[in-house]
């Protein structure tokens, strides 16, 4: 897995057109979004995560915890984002693994948003530049077998 955090006043985005043919069904609330004083998490879901998909999970909730008591925010944006990788990991397991991401850290008290998955997206982004405003993490499975 591959992710890019950025620390922003906001993230703002709205659905625009599907990019695959059966993207996430979304409710009409669900095409726009916006989260204020936020902690960005841009995340590429890679074929390595499909090996021990729940250990992706926990390490990118405990690295992605580890940024926003940093950086002080309780607001988290989830962004499913196939930029990050040439080796993407199938949609089906990508949604999973975002979703569990999602879910664990409501769990935890954080307020989460997710942005719909398999949408082209508008986005707006204040990054806030500070030294910890850009960071970025690689996960990989710790029993993710060496080529
Ligand atoms: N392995 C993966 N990891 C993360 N996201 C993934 C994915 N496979 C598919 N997606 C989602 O489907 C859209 C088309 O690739 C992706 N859309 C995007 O990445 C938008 N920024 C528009 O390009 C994304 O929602």
């Amino acid at each position: 897995m591959r992710m890019l955090l950025i620390h922003s006043d906001y993230l703002e985005y709205e659905v625009k057109d599907k990019a695959l043919k059966k993207p996430e069904e979304i409710s009409e609330e669900q095409k726009k979004g916006r989260l204020e004083e936020v902690l960005a998490a841009f995340i590429s879901v890679e074929k390595v995560d499909e090996q021990n998909p729940e250990e992706v999970v926990e390490k990118a909730v405990k690295e992605i915890e580890d940024v926003a008591s940093q950086v002080k925010t309780k607001n988290i944006f989830v962004y499913p984002f196939a930029h990050l990788s040439s080796e993407l990991g199938s949609p089906d397991i990508a949604l999973k693994i975002l979703k569990e991401i999602e879910e664990k850290l409501k769990e935890k008290g954080y307020n989460v948003k997710r942005a719909p998955f398999g949408y082209y997206k508008a986005f707006k982004l204040s990054c806030k530049g500070h030294p910890l405003a850009e960071l970025s993490r690689t996960i990989i499975p710790g029993e993710a077998k060496k080529e």
